[in-house]
């Protein structure tokens, strides 16, 4: 049977990457995605952006939404200081198995919960199924027409505090315009663009960084 995308990067990372050393097994993804084939994750140059906006908030809890293969699962992961937990949900129960490997493969599992499942049906479960009251840090990374509505329930849910920061990927390409608009004018967040390229090409893409404000 064929292989997947997703089972031939995991193979990469296998191959290229030493177990429990995350950098080589970010550097091997990012060769697989340059020279081999096109992945959606984050990236070399975007994934730049991040470690220094993680680097900079220092976060104890981590909510990502949108797993794929778990490239920026480990890019953040590897920056959490000892205590801090980062908890990824993903839909696709092909891209979770292969996530929870390379998540494996860095050596970064016990600092990583990942579950399966729709990010609409699991925020509002989150504080009760993890002991967890707010995030430090958001990354969004998913289905580009849910950040909008995930972020309102994140707001329902209590699960921001003053000083939250949201990190959304894809904010140009493929856009989430819906997204960009409400975190722009509302006097809630206080937000910032990363202008930079979809990853591994010449197209524009970005980070939009949101402070939520309480
Ligand atoms: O893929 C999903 C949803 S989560 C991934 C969201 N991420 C993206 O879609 C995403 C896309 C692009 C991108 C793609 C093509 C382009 F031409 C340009 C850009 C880049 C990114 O950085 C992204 O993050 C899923 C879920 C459940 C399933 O059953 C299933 O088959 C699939
Ligand atoms: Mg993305």
């Amino acid at each position: 049977t064929q292989s997947t995308r997703p089972q031939r990067l995991l193979s990469a990372v296998q191959k290229n990457a030493t177990r429990g050393n995350p950098r080589s097994v970010v550097r091997a993804i990012d060769e697989f995605c340059r020279h081999k084939e096109w992945a959606m994750n984050v990236g070399d140059e975007k994934g730049c952006i991040l470690d220094s906006i993680v680097s900079e908030v220092n976060p104890v809890t981590v909510l990502e939404l949108g797993t794929y293969c778990g490239y920026s699962t480990v890019r953040i992961a590897s920056l959490l200081p000892p205590n801090a937990k980062l908890i990824t949900l993903e839909f696709n129960p092909d891209f979770a198995a292969i996530a929870r490997q390379v998540i494996a493969w860095a050596g970064l599992q016990d600092k990583v919960q990942l579950v399966e499942g729709s990010s609409g049906d699991w925020i509002p479960k989150i504080q009760e199924q993890f002991g967890i009251n707010t995030f430090d840090l958001v990354f969004l990374d998913h289905w580009k027409d849910r950040y909008l509505p995930d972020t309102k329930l994140m707001e329902k849910c209590g699960l921001l505090r003053k000083g939250s920061v949201l990190v959304a990927d894809n904010v140009i390409c493929p856009g989430t315009p819906d997204y960009l608009e409400y975190v722009r004018s509302s006097p809630c967040y206080k937000s910032q663009y990363f202008i930079s390229h979809l990853e591994y090409t010449k197209a524009e893409d970005g980070l939009e960084k949101s402070v939520f404000l309480g």
